[in-house]
């Protein structure tokens, strides 16, 4: 039997959906491929919880909001220190947001532990820095739900550079909250309620002001150009926000009470672009060389991105195989189930290649 250890950091939307994944579908996995999947801890930000005993419990509490420090925990970088048991793989799997769990991911991957990641701020840090995890990691990292949640985007373009193609390059409209309050403002949603509702059906990150005003999408461009092999740095990817300047320093509660007063700017905006024909969407370009380009653009009503409503993304890539008709990857891009969906998949792709990798050692010997 192939015996791997989780240890998940973070517990909320998505982290909450990965595990309710795990814990459904694993038994599959072992009549499947033999594969014994259990968790050595989960965490949030008050500590880790060991074992699954409790992690039912877990789950639940995290759904009302509270902590795992009232179930009993220990220090997550006590578990990342403790090797797993012979025989056993570790896959560290980051749920969590921003760049705060980076020294641990980086200590697990140093360690040997396969690394899956829906957080970008781990890889949108210095490039020394991203350099310093990708390499420790190795084959042992996966981030497809970085960009585009569970949609094939990070496989799309690495199959593509793997087997010899070209990237000219990467046109996107890479934001499910973005594109889902755009959509809905179009149809003469509010700007307020759009944003409210991305925020209950858990498409936007906590602080909501991290989509609109562009992080989140520089985040992705920049994982997306470092992935098609640019040394960039966070600041090479400049962004243009959609936050009021007045609401940029509320806390993230008054921001969300005071939405309304953005309401007629913004639908004013998305009213002129229409009265031209056109549609706004958040867009970003990462070409194989020159500036990468993220913001909000105007569109006219025959372009694919025009089509886009809630959630959905589209990346289309333009190579040299792929020149006069691009590689289009479209679908919904944000969510809690279709995001645990790309971890899950990356977390049986690192367990079993992690397997296979030591079966060909074994046999060379
Ligand atoms: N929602 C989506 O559609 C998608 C999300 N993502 C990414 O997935 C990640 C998770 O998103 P989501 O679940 O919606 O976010 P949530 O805010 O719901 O959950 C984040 C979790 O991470 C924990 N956390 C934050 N910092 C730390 C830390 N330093 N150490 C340990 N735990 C920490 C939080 O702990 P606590 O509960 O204590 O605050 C919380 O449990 C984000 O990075 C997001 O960008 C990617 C693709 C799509
Ligand atoms: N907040 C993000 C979630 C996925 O990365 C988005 O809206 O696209």
């Amino acid at each position: 039997m192939k015996r791997v250890e989780i240890v998940q950091i973070g517990v909320g939307n998505v982290g909450r959906a990965v595990a309710r994944m795990v814990l459904k579908e694993r038994g599959n996995w072992l009549e499947r491929w033999d594969l014994d999947v259990r968790y050595r801890a989960v965490a949030d930000r008050s500590g880790a919880l060991g074992g699954e005993e409790l992690l039912e419990e877990a789950l639940d509490l995290k759904e009302r909001g509270g902590k795992l420090a009232g179930l009993g925990v220990e220090p997550l970088r006590y578990v990342i220190s403790e090797p797993p048991e012979y025989g056993v793989r570790r896959v560290v799997l980051d749920l969590a947001v921003n760049g705060a769990p980076y020294p641990l991911d980086l200590q697990a991957a140093m360690g040997g532990a396969g690394l899956v990641l829906s957080n970008k701020g781990p890889l949108s840090r210095s490039y020394r820095e991203y350099r310093a995890l990708t390499a420790s990691a190795g084959e042992g990292l996966r981030y497809e739900a970085t960009v585009g949640a569970g949609l094939p985007v990070i496989s799309t373009l690495q199959s593509l550079l793997r087997s010899g193609d070209d990237v000219y390059e990467i046109l996107a409209s890479p934001s499910g909250t973005l594109g889902f309050i755009l959509s809905a403002v179009e149809r003469g949603s509010s700007f307020s309620g759009a944003v409210r509702e991305a925020v209950e059906r858990h498409y936007a990150e906590p602080d909501p002001r991290d989509d609109l005003s562009g992080l989140d999408v520089a985040r992705k461009a920049l994982i997306l150009a470092r992935a098609l092999g640019r040394s960039l740095e966070p600041e090479d990817v400049p962004f243009e926000s959609l936050v009021p300047e007045h609401l940029v320093e509320v806390s993230t509660q008054e921001f969300l009470q005071r939405l309304e007063e953005a309401d007629e700017a913004f639908a004013g905006r998305v009213q002129a672009a229409g009265s031209r024909g056109n549609v706004l969407r958040y867009l970003a370009r990462i070409p194989a060389e020159g500036p990468v380009e993220v913001g909000l653009r105007e569109v006219p009503r025959s372009s694919p991105f025009s089509r886009l409503s809630g959630a959905e993304n589209a990346f289309v890539f333009r190579t040299r195989r792929y020149s006069e008709l691009p590689v289009t990857v479209t679908g919904p891009g944000a969510g809690p189930e279709c995001t645990a969906s790309g971890v899950v998949y990356d977390l049986l792709q690192v367990a079993r290649e992690s397997f296979e990798r030591s079966e060909e050692v074994l046999k060379r010997a």
